[in-house]
């Protein structure tokens, strides 16, 4: 390891509670340690139920919610250093979002085109429409887009899980280390999740992008991520390689989530993401070592 790309340093975050006057408050993230390597881009997933600060977290590392206390790095800079207006522009050009809901992503009255475009522009410097126009298609085709199929059409024009693709390009466009991407399948029809999951991981193969994927969906994280950490009430209650932990949870959180939710044959699980009947698990002797991804 040469060094780190995210590094979070006990971590904490704490909102006030009980109304203006009161002093209380409720601590939304708790003592947060984790780091990513700059040479070994990764999946890192950060799972838990509604209200266990996963989205809480995710903004900190986006810079937009400041630690109560503890430190996060980016490449070596505490965001907390990063004041001026040119130190945060290209802090937000290697540290990209995704988020849940693609329509609420794009402004409804402007075209996806030139929303593309305007990244193009700001965030690599395209000094033309035809320069900005093949950043914009070059980020598209990596998501399975292209421009011809974006051009002149407004957010609501596209399915959601065309939107969620375009969004994914536009996070691209800047040529991001990192990409926080926060639920960015639960909003998409289930039968074209497993191609966006895929495409997460293509990004990290062919782009070395790591991605910090946020969820609450035990299926998708067991797939593509490489490790993960389980968030209970703001507390990180068990952390490490994903097939490790979900395959012999020892805290009882863990153990009670995958239980519930997660089918623990792979054919079954992928079936699941995809929101399919669960088909005959297969055998323990016939199952692959590695899941097997069918999509898209
Ligand atoms: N701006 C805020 N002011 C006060 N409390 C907040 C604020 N943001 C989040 N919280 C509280 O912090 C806790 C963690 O919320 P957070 O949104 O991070 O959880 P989450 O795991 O992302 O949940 P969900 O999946 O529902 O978004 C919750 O109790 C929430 O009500």
């Amino acid at each position: 390891m040469t060094g780190a790309l995210l590094q979070l340093d006990r971590v904490v975050k704490r909102f006030p509670a009980g109304g203006f006057f009161s002093r209380r408050h409720m601590t939304a993230v708790r003592d947060v340690t984790f780091t990513l390597a700059s040479d070994r881009p990764e999946i890192f997933a950060i799972v838990g139920e509604s209200g266990s600060g996963k989205s809480t977290l995710a903004k900190m590392i986006l810079g937009s919610e400041k630690p109560s206390a503890g430190t996060l790095r980016f490449d070596g800079t505490d965001l907390a250093t990063i004041r001026t207006r040119a130190g945060r522009e290209a802090f937000m050009a290697r540290v990209q979002p995704v988020f849940q809901n693609p329509f609420e992503a794009f402004n409804p009255l402007t075209r996806v085109d030139d929303y593309l475009t305007t990244t193009a522009r700001r965030f690599r410097g395209a000094a033309s429409r035809a320069e900005a126009e093949r950043l914009a298609d070059e980020a598209l085709q990596r998501v399975g887009l292209s421009l011809a199929e974006v051009k002149q059409r407004f957010s609501h024009e596209l399915s959601g899980g065309q939107l969620q693709r375009a969004a994914i390009a536009r996070a691209l466009i800047p040529a991001p280390r990192l990409i926080v991407a926060d639920e960015p399948v639960s909003m998409v029809d289930a039968s074209l999740r497993m191609s966006i999951v895929n495409l997460f991981r293509a990004l990290r193969d062919d782009l070395k992008v790591s991605i910090v994927y946020i969820t609450h969906d035990l299926a998708t994280t067991y797939y593509i991520s490489d490790r993960v950490i389980i968030m209970q009430k703001g507390e990180v209650v068990e952390s490490g390689d994903t097939r490790t932990v979900f395959d012999a949870p020892t805290h009882p959180y863990s153990i009670a989530l995958k239980a519930a939710v997660l089918p623990p044959d792979p054919t079954q699980a992928a079936a699941a993401i995809r929101g399919e009947p669960l088909p005959a698990a297969t055998p323990d002797a016939e199952r692959p070592l590695e899941p097997v991804l069918v999509g898209p």
